[in-house]
């Protein structure tokens, strides 16, 4: 799936307004009647409805939904938020066909307000796209008043107040939703974890917007959702056999932190790989041995550290990095791998602590490697941002600068292409905001790399894989009981 700048979703309307052809009030209608189909499904009659309009197509959108959620027979009120003169042609349109029977006011001060009414549902139809500046006076009253009530909020499109591709400020005035129902396309800002507040549990409905200039028109920003990712699944073949999947080799692990290497191993043996071979410090022999009876395990001549690297003909790929520590033996066993690897590599944890330590490195990395790291190790690589917008910035400009593929974890991992695309990911919880969960990552891709998908491909499948384990995790044991051990169990190809 795409995802479009401000612009881009005005044109994509324009084009479908022109080409279907369809009135743009027709077009509000078709958005109205998504967001009431979704409401339907999870709200039942018991509960009033209050619907906040602003006087722009947000607002025509707001009373399009009024009407046909009366029609529906829904208890709704309806406030018209009464800031300006101007109103959008779509908006008059809209006001004119409100019925009769639905309590309508017009707000014009902040104590026309109506009082909190608890077990109300509010549907946020202020301001969505359209917003080109910080909201101020009346409208600031309303979403300051929104954001105090109890009630369950449901923004329309977007949260009023949110720029749907630009960082807002840090006094901005917006609205904290519930959830958000949005037109056609996820937002930028809803990838993002600086809007955490802003966005709610956010769910795309088709609104029938213009397939054929969706497929034209060209972005740098993509979201992976489950058809894109199961796409990517590779078949494996009846006649297949364990050459056929590549043989993996991890160097992960010291004195105390052997669990990382075990985490990452598991899950490489879950996600398809051929062999898998684990270097680690001779105090890791007989835990590997044990927990990981599938794996082979070759002992670094070091008690406690990996100080040597293992001979890498046999390797279609190395993963380094989860559990190592930063000895300075561990950079020279980093740096002898960065010279003599012939195949790709996934870097994650101390690698990556390393390589920001010696910059010098990421320019000789081998093509296809993938870098995998969360934001604080991202910026020890790549510098400070003053905000999300600026750090996916500094992401794309250093996989393009350094033809990796990057993984930038989070609540919607940003996989960055050598090209400068990103491919946002759909799956995971905060659940796995939890030690361990990124080294079991490196092991998924690890695998990947190993049965010779791309690294862009491997990344963007390993880390919805991965999501999505986290997800059914989840599902069995809760969000807060859920450990690193819990993704590799459920791990499912
Ligand atoms: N056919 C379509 O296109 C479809 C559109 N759809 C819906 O339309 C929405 C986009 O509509 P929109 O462009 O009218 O924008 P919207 O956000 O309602 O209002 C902008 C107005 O508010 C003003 N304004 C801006 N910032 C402000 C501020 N801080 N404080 C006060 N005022 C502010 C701004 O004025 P201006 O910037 O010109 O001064 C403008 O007049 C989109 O999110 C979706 O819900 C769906 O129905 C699907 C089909
Ligand atoms: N709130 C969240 N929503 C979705 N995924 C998350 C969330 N928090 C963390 N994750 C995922 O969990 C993993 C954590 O990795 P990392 O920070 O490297 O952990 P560790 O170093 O402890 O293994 C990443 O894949 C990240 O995307
Ligand atoms: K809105």
């Amino acid at each position: 799936m795409k995802i479009f700048n401000v612009s881009q979703i005005r044109a994509l309307d324009a084009h479908t307004i022109a080409h279907e052809p369809i009135t743009s009030l027709d077009l509000m209608e078709r958005a109205a009647k998504a967001f009431v189909c979704w409401y339907c499904a999870r709200f039942d009659h018991q509960q009033t409805v209050r619907i906040f309009c602003g006087k722009g197509n947000n607002g025509g959108d707001g009373l399009a939904i009024a009407r046909l959620l009366h029609h529906k027979e829904y208890l709704v009120q309806v406030y018209v938020v009464d800031y300006t003169e101007q109103a959008s042609d779509d908006f008059r349109a809209n006001l004119e066909r409100m019925p009769q029977g639905a309590p309508l006011h017009f707000i014009k001060k902040q104590d026309e307000l109506p009082a909190p009414a608890p077990g109300t549902i509010l549907i946020d139809a202020l301001l969505g796209s359209g917003l080109s500046r910080p909201v101020e006076g009346l409208l600031a009253a309303v979403i300051r008043a929104i954001n105090q009530s109890e009630a369950t909020v449901l923004s329309v499109d977007i949260a009023s107040g949110l720029y749907a591709d630009q960082p807002n400020g840090p006094e901005d005035v917006i609205v904290q939703p519930d959830y958000t129902v949005t037109f056609q396309l996820p937002k930028l800002a809803f990838m993002l974890p600086q809007n955490n507040r802003f966005i709610g549990d956010w769910q795309v409905v088709d609104i029938g917007l213009s397939a054929d200039f969706i497929e034209q028109e060209s972005t740098p920003y993509y979201f992976t959702d489950a058809a894109v990712a199961r796409a990517l699944i590779r078949p494996r073949l009846k006649f297949s056999h364990k050459g056929t999947f590549g043989h993996a080799l991890l160097i992960a692990g010291s004195y105390g932190k052997m669990g990382a290497a075990l985490l990452a191993g598991s899950a490489c043996l879950r996600s398809g790989v051929g062999l898998l071979t684990a270097h680690v410090p001779r105090c890791g022999y007989s835990i590997v041995q044990t927990y990981m009876p599938e794996a082979m395990t070759q002992v670094d001549p070091h008690e406690e550290i990996i100080t040597a690297l293992p001979a890498l003909e046999p390797y279609s790929v190395v993963g380094m990095g989860p559990g190592l520590g930063k000895d300075p033996q561990t950079l020279r066993v980093l740096e002898a791998l960065i010279a003599q690897a012939q195949v790709p590599l996934v870097l994650d944890a101390d690698a990556l602590n390393l390589l920001a330590e010696n910059p010098a490195l990421l320019q000789k990395l081998p093509q296809g490697t993938i870098l995998t790291p969360h934001p604080k190790e991202f910026q020890r690589l790549a510098g400070d941002a003053a905000h999300d917008y600026e750090r996916l910035a500094l992401a794309r400009r250093f996989a393009r600068k350094y033809q990796v593929v990057l993984c930038l974890k989070g609540g919607h991992t940003a996989v960055v292409f050598p090209d400068g695309t990103v491919h946002f990911n759909a799956t995971g919880n905060a659940g796995m905001a939890t030690g361990g969960t990124g080294d079991v990552l490196t092991g998924v891709l690890t695998a990947l790399l190993a049965q010779k998908y791309p690294a862009e491909q491997a990344a963007q499948l390993g880390v919805y894989q991965h999501g999505a384990a986290g997800d059914r995790a989840a599902e069995q044991r809760t969000q807060t009981a859920l450990i690193a051990s819990d993704v590799v169990e459920n791990l499912g190809w």
